[in-house]
């Protein structure tokens, strides 16, 4: 999902279930006279979403437009319509993501539960999950593309929209407490070869974010990484059916009390990715991820916690991911490289 403020008011793209749709309904109760623009693959789904936005704030500008991250063509026509139709975009939340064919490791998790880790396991979710990764019509890893390379692009090819010194824009990836170090690789940061690829991907999106920043903040653009924390969403429904997670809801609220990273509802997840949108851009760290967090008792906050990285990695990872751009735009914008 994507967000932004347009030079002629607010605009915001997002998707059309989960914690983007919840941001949008959050956005519009803070100010109905945003500019939303939601960019999903499924147009169905997308005029659902909007209707559903209507509904409640009648007189809410809220746009659509086909994009699957998971298509470069898909991507390169979204971002051609997006260029047409705006002059600016100042915020462009970057939420779409995908974890295919989860598998819990019951081993682990029994392992883990009389650990002196079980709270930070239950927290992240570190090594209880597999996914079982495909590869797409471009030759790409899907989770790679899907939750990393597409939204790159888009973000390469909105650059005019998004880059003003003047009046900065701000790049918002939904990233995870999952992300993890060991789960990647540079000489495999598609994630062909391991079983993690959520967790690699997601990690991509951390360096990601901070080679952006180094590279963009001099031309007025800024990029963060949230957590949401764990939210029942489609998502989660892929690895647990949801009447399990109704099951579980009363051992979720008991571990709420000790994590606070058990935002569950959609309502509360979205809590850090609306906080940055009412940030001065310039105040933020782009070496933190900002967390949304749940108390026991059901009061919501922010934490920002330093991730697990350097700028030397970021640079080495955003390097490649420059040299996979040359290649794909090769490929797809022939003696454009
Ligand atoms: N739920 C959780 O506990 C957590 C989620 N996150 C992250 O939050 C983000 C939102 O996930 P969440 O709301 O939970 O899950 P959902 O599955 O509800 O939402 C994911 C959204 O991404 C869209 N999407 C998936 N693939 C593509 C694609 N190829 N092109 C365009 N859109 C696509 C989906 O669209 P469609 O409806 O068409 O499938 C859907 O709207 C993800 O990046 C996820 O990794 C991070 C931490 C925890
Ligand atoms: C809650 C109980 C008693 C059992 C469920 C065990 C696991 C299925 C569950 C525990 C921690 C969860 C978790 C995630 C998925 C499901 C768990 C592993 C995530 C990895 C989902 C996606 C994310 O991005 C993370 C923030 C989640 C971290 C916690």
């Amino acid at each position: 999902m994507f967000a932004s403020q347009g030079s002629d008011g607010w605009q915001t793209s997002a998707c059309k279930s989960g914690i983007g749709l919840a941001l949008c309904e959050r956005l519009l109760l803070q100010d109905d006279q945003i500019r939303l623009c939601l960019a999903c693959r499924n147009m169905q789904r997308a005029e659902a979403a909007r209707s559903a936005l209507l509904s409640s704030h009648p007189s809410a500008d809220v746009g659509i437009v086909q994009a699957d991250v998971g298509s470069i063509k898909s991507v390169l026509q979204a971002a051609k319509t997006l260029k047409e139709r705006y002059k600016q975009i100042d915020y462009l939340y970057l939420n779409a993501g995908i974890m295919p064919n989860p598998q819990i490791n019951l081993k682990a998790l029994v392992k883990g539960l009389f650990s002196r880790n079980v709270i930070s396991m239950f927290a992240s979710g570190e090594g209880l999950l597999t996914q079982k990764d495909s590869v797409t019509e471009d030759g790409l890893q899907e989770v790679f593309e899907t939750n990393v390379f597409g939204h790159f692009i888009l973000i390469k090819e909105l650059q005019t929209l998004l880059c003003h010194v003047d009046n900065p824009s701000q790049l918002i990836w939904t990233s995870s407490s999952n992300a993890r170090k060991s789960a990647f690789s540079l000489a495999d940061y598609q994630h062909r070869q391991g079983q993690e690829s959520y967790s690699s991907s997601k990690y991509a999106t951390d360096l990601l974010s901070v080679a952006l920043n180094r590279q963009y903040n001099k031309e007025g653009l800024y990029s963060s990484v949230v957590c949401p924390g764990l939210v029942m969403t489609n998502l989660t429904y892929g690895i647990l059916p949801s009447f399990f997670w109704t099951l579980l809801m009363p051992i979720m609220w008991l571990i709420r009390v000790f994590t606070n990273s058990f935002t569950i509802s959609t309502y509360n997840g979205a809590e850090a990715l609306l906080w940055l949108f009412n940030q001065k851009l310039e105040s933020l760290d782009p070496l933190a991820k900002y967390h949304s967090c749940t108390s026991g008792l059901g009061r919501n906050y922010v934490k920002p916690l330093r991730m697990d990285l350097d700028d030397a990695s970021s640079l080495s990872f955003y390097g490649k991911i420059l040299d996979l751009e040359k290649q794909i735009r090769k490929r797809f914008v022939p003696g454009n490289c």
